[in-house]
């Protein structure tokens, strides 16, 4: 273990990279992915799961523990890896994007914004320095600078004008951070779909100072394509040798696609909430397990796969606890989905360390295109 916050680069293949984190909770080996633990917990999962799917970091969210059961509360318990008994690192957002899509009546100010609980519809306010005390409150490794994501489709006037309030923020939010040994604070660098705004961002980023840097603003529906053509560039305006985190993304395409063009982290709540809906994600591409069709379907989900519930369950069980609506539908399904994912992590990291990448990606794309899995 590190008393301090590093990336070391191990190896390169074209854009995409494989290195290691370190910090004085644990190694972060990317690229990486991080499950989304929004309410302290990987939802459908016990923390040695999380660890067993292959995960070496999860993500907290800043809105939802602040609404509940406070930041105050669970610094009073030990903070959020010993409340939620998962001791490696934990990168939180910083809440802004979420107050966005999940609060009621918002207000926003060069402030920050104030907003009411969607819980109990109780005020709340946060601000670049709230958002730093709040993530400190909780204890998370890696801190993310509150930020204002604009929701998408924008005008360029509103883009340019969210960006440099982010901009500002981001001074803010490392003014109040302080002098944190072995934590990170990471910028988040917005402007849209805007080449020259993300320029603009990631230089005012810079000449700040951050120990990773995460490109904001994008899957908010933008489209995969207008994704890519922004990830062309982007990471590239970035720092070298510090991490690179996408926010939000995303489906297994989108992850592959944006560690060929220089992302190391990446977080997403797909693979655990599609695993409450029956949808799970195959090297063969994606079924919905409450089809008829797997009835009476004895084969595993994938055949090749060595999570519990490939290697303990047919189809038709799965099936069956799913249309049942019982517990353990949710716990397996989410399992295999987030064992999935890692596979992938897993298979990219190994891939470029060897400069096989392009291999690995032609393989990752026939795979999925057969038919009926
Ligand atoms: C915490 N700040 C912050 N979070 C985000 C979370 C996102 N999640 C998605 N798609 C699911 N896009 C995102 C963008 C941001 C963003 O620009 N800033």
């Amino acid at each position: 273990m590190s008393e301090r916050f590093s990336f070391d680069l191990h190896a390169r293949d074209g854009k995409a990279r494989t290195g290691v984190i370190q910090t004085p909770r644990g190694a972060v080996r990317t690229p990486a992915f991080m499950p989304v633990g929004t309410a302290a917990t990987v939802k459908a999962m016990m923390p040695e799961s999380v660890r067993a799917t292959g995960a070496d970091i999860l993500l907290g969210n800043t809105y939802h523990l602040m609404l509940r059961p406070t930041a105050e509360r669970i610094d009073r318990l030990g903070g959020l890896h010993k409340f939620m008994n998962w001791e490696r690192p934990i990168l939180t957002d910083s809440g802004g994007f979420q107050v966005m899509s999940l609060a009621g009546l918002r207000k926003l100010t060069e402030k920050g914004v104030t907003f009411k609980s969607h819980i109990d519809g109780s005020k709340h306010e946060l601000t670049p320095e709230r958002s730093m005390e709040i993530q400190r409150l909780l204890g998370s490794d890696i801190v993310m600078c509150f930020d204002e994501c604009p929701a998408l489709p924008a005008d360029r006037d509103r883009i340019a004008e969210s960006m440099r309030l982010s901009m500002r923020w981001a001074e803010r939010s490392r003014a109040a951070f302080g002098d944190r040994p072995g934590h990170a604070l990471f910028g988040i660098m917005q402007g849209g779909l805007e080449q020259d705004l993300r320029e603009e961002s990631a230089e005012a980023l810079k000449a700040i100072g951050f120990e990773g840097y995460a490109v904001g603003g994008l899957a908010v529906g933008e489209g995969q394509e207008a994704m890519f053509d922004c990830l062309d560039y982007a990471p590239g305006f970035l720092p070298e040798d510090k991490p690179r985190y996408l926010m939000g993304v995303g489906k297994p395409d989108d992850i592959v696609g944006a560690v060929k063009r220089g992302i190391d982290m990446m977080d997403c709540v797909l693979p655990s909430r599609s695993g409450r809906t029956g949808q799970v994600f195959t090297r063969h591409g994606v079924l919905n397990i409450k089809n008829a069709r797997h009835i009476d379907d004895p084969r595993p989900l994938d055949e090749a796969c060595t999570c519990p519930a490939c290697r303990n369950f047919s189809r038709a069980y799965l099936h069956h606890v799913f249309r049942s609506q019982e517990i353990i539908s949710s716990m397996l399904l989410t399992w295999h989905n987030l064992h999935y994912f890692q596979e992938i992590m897993a298979g990219m990291r190994e891939a470029i360390a060897a400069g096989t990448f392009a291999a690995w990606e032609a393989d990752f794309h026939a795979g999925r295109a057969q038919g009926d899995i």
